[in-house]
């Protein structure tokens, strides 16, 4: 039997920290060792907003650690797309360019959806529709550093522009709207993919989850 057929719903597991706290890095851990189960990683960057009718100049100024960032309301319906065992377009974001590319992903439902990002746990619609919620918690300072790098040689960054962005607007929203989804948790990690402990129980209780809805 399919397992639309089966009546079986997708679980669906949501993934926060604040940038660079190892989010991206526990969902891979988690999708590699959950093997058996067939799998779907989305990344809530891949809805920031489309900005191409604003000068490259002005999305440089954008704060892209608010909620209003994000098209959040294009999330919730893919996921319930994918909730009813439906294919979705996932948009392709572009960091050096501040906005969308021309392109989509076609990606499939999955048996098990992981849903990862900054403000993942912000909104209630989205909170509502996840099995299990994540808080990767890392200090700030570890995180500046990661983000220091990783942004100069994956994202087109200068380092004086990560420190700009960061003392502008980063650390700011991460405590005023990010830390504070660490009370909606089901499971803080501390230190991210390295924790294998973490990942060891969340892979447990992810099979377990799905023996009960079979
Ligand atoms: N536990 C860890 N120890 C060392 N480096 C890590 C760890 N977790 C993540 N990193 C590195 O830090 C950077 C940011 O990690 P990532 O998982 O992309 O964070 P996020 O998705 O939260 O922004 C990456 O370069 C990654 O390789
Ligand atoms: N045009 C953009 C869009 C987003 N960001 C930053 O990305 C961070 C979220 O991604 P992580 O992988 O680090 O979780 C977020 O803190 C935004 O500031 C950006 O710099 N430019």
């Amino acid at each position: 039997m399919s397992q639309q057929a089966s009546n079986k719903r997708p679980i669906i597991i949501g993934v926060t920290g604040g940038s660079g706290s190892g989010k991206t890095s526990v969902s891979k851990a988690i999708f590699e060792q959950l093997h058996g189960h067939s799998l779907l990683m989305l990344q809530e960057d891949s809805y920031y907003k489309a900005q191409d009718e604003k000068p490259f100049e002005e999305r440089t100024k954008v704060n892209y650690d608010h909620p209003d960032a994000f098209d959040t309301d294009l999330l919730i319906e893919q996921i319930h797309e994918l909730l009813n065992w439906k294919s979705i377009e996932v948009p392709v974001y572009d960091y050096a360019a501040h906005t969308r590319s021309k392109e989509v992903i076609k990606k499939d439902p999955k048996e098990v959806i992981i849903v990862e990002g900054i403000l993942v746990l912000n909104d209630p619609r989205l909170r509502d529709l996840m099995d299990i919620k994540i808080f990767v918690d890392t200090d700030d300072d570890i995180r500046i550093i990661r983000r220091i790098q990783r942004d100069i040689e994956e994202r087109g960054r200068s380092l004086q522009s990560v420190i700009d962005q960061y003392l502008a607007t980063v650390k700011q929203m991460y405590h005023q709207f990010i830390e504070p989804t660490k009370r909606y948790a089901d499971i803080i990690v501390p230190e991210g993919g390295e924790n294998q402990v973490a990942i060891d129980l969340l892979v447990t209780k992810v099979r377990d989850i799905i023996s009960k809805t079979n």
